[in-house]
């Protein structure tokens, strides 16, 4: 699970980013809306190990990760966050398999039998030796969502996931980021401002209040 609570944080001083307690049990979701500026990507940064705020905790599974510094929040982002962002992060030269199978080394839990299901599972078997240049943004797309599950996150973060992908594919990744987060039993935190994805998160909330 994941809690955040009285965090404080600021770029400028006079622009504080409105920061909502968030308490979200394994297998919960959450949608976190508002316009553009409004600061979602900041408070995603800081649940995810990102960004330190001033003041307040960020707990996951009982660990204040920023009582954590260096390599051992490193180690342990890799090992309990799992985060998908707008573009894909996935490493063009190596193939699919290559990219989970890399995720999977950094974080010391190597499951080969994990990488085989989510692609299975994500549509995309038949991608596994590709390399990642040759997929289309969908398919990219789904590679970064098996890339974030590959080491059964406590946490799946996903940063305007959808914003670049046709209705078909936007709905297709909500689906199925969904769909694995509850499989693995991993608490889900997406931030968009893209009102394609509201309707299928009902838990919600809006940075800074109705807009
Ligand atoms: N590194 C930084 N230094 C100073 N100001 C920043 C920095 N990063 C973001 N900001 C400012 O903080 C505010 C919130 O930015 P943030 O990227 O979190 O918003 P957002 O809601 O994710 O926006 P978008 O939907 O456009 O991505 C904005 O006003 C932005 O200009």
């Amino acid at each position: 699970m994941i809690l955040a609570k009285n965090i404080l944080f600021y770029y400028d001083k006079a622009a504080r980013i409105p920061f909502p307690d968030i308490a979200l049990e394994g297998g919960e979701e959450l949608l976190v809306l508002g316009k553009s500026g409004s600061g979602k990507t900041t408070v995603l940064n800081i649940l995810g190990g990102l960004l330190r705020p001033f003041e307040g905790t960020v707990e996951i599974d009982e660990t204040a990760i920023y009582d954590l510094r260096g390599a051992a929040l490193d180690k342990f982002r890799g090992a309990n966050i799992g985060m998908v962002f707008q573009k894909p992060h996935i490493l063009a030269p190596l193939t699919v398999k290559e990219n989970l199978r890399l995720a999977q080394y950094f974080s010391g839990k190597p499951d080969h039998g994990l990488i085989d299901r989510l692609l299975q599972d994500l549509g995309i078997s038949h991608k596994a030796a590709s390399k990642v240049t040759a997929l289309s943004e969908g398919e990219a797309q789904r590679v970064s969502i098996a890339r974030a599950l590959v080491n059964n996150p406590k946490v799946v973060l996903a940063d305007e996931p959808t914003a670049s992908l046709d209705d078909e594919n936007a709905e297709m990744v909500i689906h199925l980021l969904k769909e694995q987060a509850k499989k693995m039993h991993s608490a889900l935190i997406i931030v968009t401002h893209d009102h394609r994805v509201k309707e299928h998160v009902s838990n919600q909330i809006m940075m800074g209040g109705n807009q």
